[in-house]
């Protein structure tokens, strides 16, 4: 008997625990009479349509908590076209530009500026720079922030106030979500991404399917992910109504992060890595909800409706109202199709697309473009289409660049862009005619988000550039068969 053994463990000890409970437990302050805690953030992600929240801290005279853990960088409202501040023609879009470079002139963040090596979509820069790292809570003043989960961090985004309280405290209040474990079984296909297993898993268990939960998505084909493949799975979380998504560290995330910039060196490297190790569930941990997805069973799937949950495989058809489960499904399966044009029953490869776009905080890395490019060498553009690849950050750019995969898009006939949001929500101007169809890389397939009537049909980066080269919504596993 040792020592230890003589004193009985309090039960506390005894209690397993998920990852989301270790970290938000290490990040508690206090806790109110009805609830609500007190949560310290590590990581205050801050983006160009953050100006609002410092309005407020200007306003109140207050200064940042602690200035050295807010990172920004201009995304939403920056054109494509240009890295020039003084060459954005709108002056309300220059104004958000320099709104977000005063902010920081004033109080001392870090600033990945327009022309800054290191700019980009926040939720692509965040990782990429090592910023983002595991067991940490990371928030920003948008719903996206999710993304950041998928290094075993907790991250959830939040609203214009909070940004501000955060900005003043570097604390937040909140509830304690529910937690939900999404196990993927089997191994995803051939042609079969992250993204498409995350449109499957979003139309599996619906559009508010994981309501008020966090979820931690685990199982052998989740961690046969690459760590950007985890990124575009927890980025779309929030599109299944989840408050965020993790994955637990593992040899992926260690490499992944190994010398980022802001990643930890020498000793403290080591300790961090096994901090890190530590955070994953407890073996006999609970969780509030359990739902298993076979990975074999994913298709390349692409949304033909309104909603992310609309989502079926590429060599699917659009599903028939007539056989929706109640009558409020059916009236939004009608208004579904008369927006996007479509008639039940029409087979998904027979939907022409006239704009493509490969970008966005799902899709808009460096491993994105090369599985495209893999699509578009030797190929062309269809007549007719307008194919935009827009790079998720400035070093995704420069990466593509160096392996010469801008090459690749532009002799396809794509257009070659600055890094940003563009498209995905179009506040930066670069949106579609109405009536125009879409094959997007992104997260949302709203009534008019990529312009006033515009039609989105969310697909993998593979699957858009498939789309290009056909004119058509085009299973990509088809048009590459023949290749290698
Ligand atoms: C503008 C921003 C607040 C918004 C979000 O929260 O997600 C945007 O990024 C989006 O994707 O719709
Ligand atoms: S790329 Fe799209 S989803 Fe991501 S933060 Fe920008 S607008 Fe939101």
């Amino acid at each position: 008997m040792t020592a230890h053994d003589q004193f009985p463990r309090t039960t506390l000890d005894h209690v397993p625990r998920t990852m989301f409970d270790k970290i938000w437990d290490r990040h508690r302050v206090l806790e109110r009479e009805d609830g609500q805690v007190l949560l310290y953030v590590d990581r205050h992600l801050v983006h160009d349509g953050c100006a609002p929240a410092f309005a407020m801290l200007r306003a109140r005279g207050q200064k940042l908590r602690a200035p050295e853990r807010v990172f920004a960088s201009p995304d939403h409202y920056v054109p494509t076209d240009t890295r020039e501040t003084a060459e954005i023609a709108n002056p309300e879009l220059r104004g958000m530009v320099e709104a977000l470079d005063q902010a920081a002139a004033e109080s001392g963040f870090r600033l990945f500026g327009l022309k800054d090596a290191n700019q980009g979509i926040v939720h692509v820069v965040g990782p990429e720079t090592g910023i983002s790292q595991p067991g940490m809570i990371i928030v920003c003043g948008d719903s996206h922030t999710s993304t950041h989960g998928a290094l075993g961090a907790l991250a959830f985004g939040i609203g214009m106030t909070e940004v501000g309280h955060v900005l003043a405290t570097q604390c937040l209040w909140q509830r304690k979500p529910a937690t939900m474990r999404i196990t993927v079984d089997g191994t995803l296909g051939f042609g079969v991404t992250a993204k498409d297993l995350i449109l499957h898993i979003i139309a599996t268990i619906g559009a508010a399917g994981a309501t008020g939960h966090v979820i931690e998505y685990a199982g052998p084909a989740v961690r046969a992910l690459t760590m950007e493949g985890r990124l575009t799975l927890c980025n779309m979380s929030i599109e299944a109504g989840a408050r965020a998504g993790m994955v637990a560290p593992d040899d992926v995330t260690i490499d992944y992060l190994r010398g980022r910039d802001y990643a930890p060196r020498g000793e403290e490297w080591d300790r961090a890595v096994e901090r890190w190790r530590a955070l994953a569930s407890d073996a006999d941990a609970r969780f509030d909800r359990e739902v298993v997805i076979d990975g074999n069973a994913v298709a390349p799937t692409v949304t033909w409706g309104n909603s992310p949950q609309d989502a079926v495989p590429a060599t699917g058809a659009v599903p028939d109202p007539a056989a929706a489960p109640n009558p409020e499904r059916r009236a939004a399966m009608e208004e579904a199709l008369a927006y996007m044009g479509l008639d039940a029953g029409q087979r998904m490869a027979d939907i022409p697309v006239q704009r493509v776009f490969i970008g966005s905080c799902t899709n808009g890395r460096i491993e994105d473009f090369r599985a495209a490019a893999a699509v578009l060498r030797g190929r062309r553009v269809a007549e007719g289409v307008v194919a935009w690849a827009v790079p998720g950050s400035a070093p995704v750019k420069r990466r593509a660049e160096a392996e010469g995969l801008d090459r690749v898009f532009r002799d396809a006939g794509f257009d070659w862009r600055e890094a940003g949001c563009a498209m995905c929500l179009g506040t930066n101007g670069e949106i579609v005619a109405p009536g125009v169809r879409v094959a997007s890389t992104s997260n949302r397939n709203f009534r008019g988000r990529q312009g006033p009537g515009a039609r989105t049909h969310l697909m993998s980066p593979a699957m858009a550039a498939a789309a290009a080269v056909t004119g058509r919504i085009t299973d990509v596993r088809d048009l590459v068969q023949g290749d290698a």
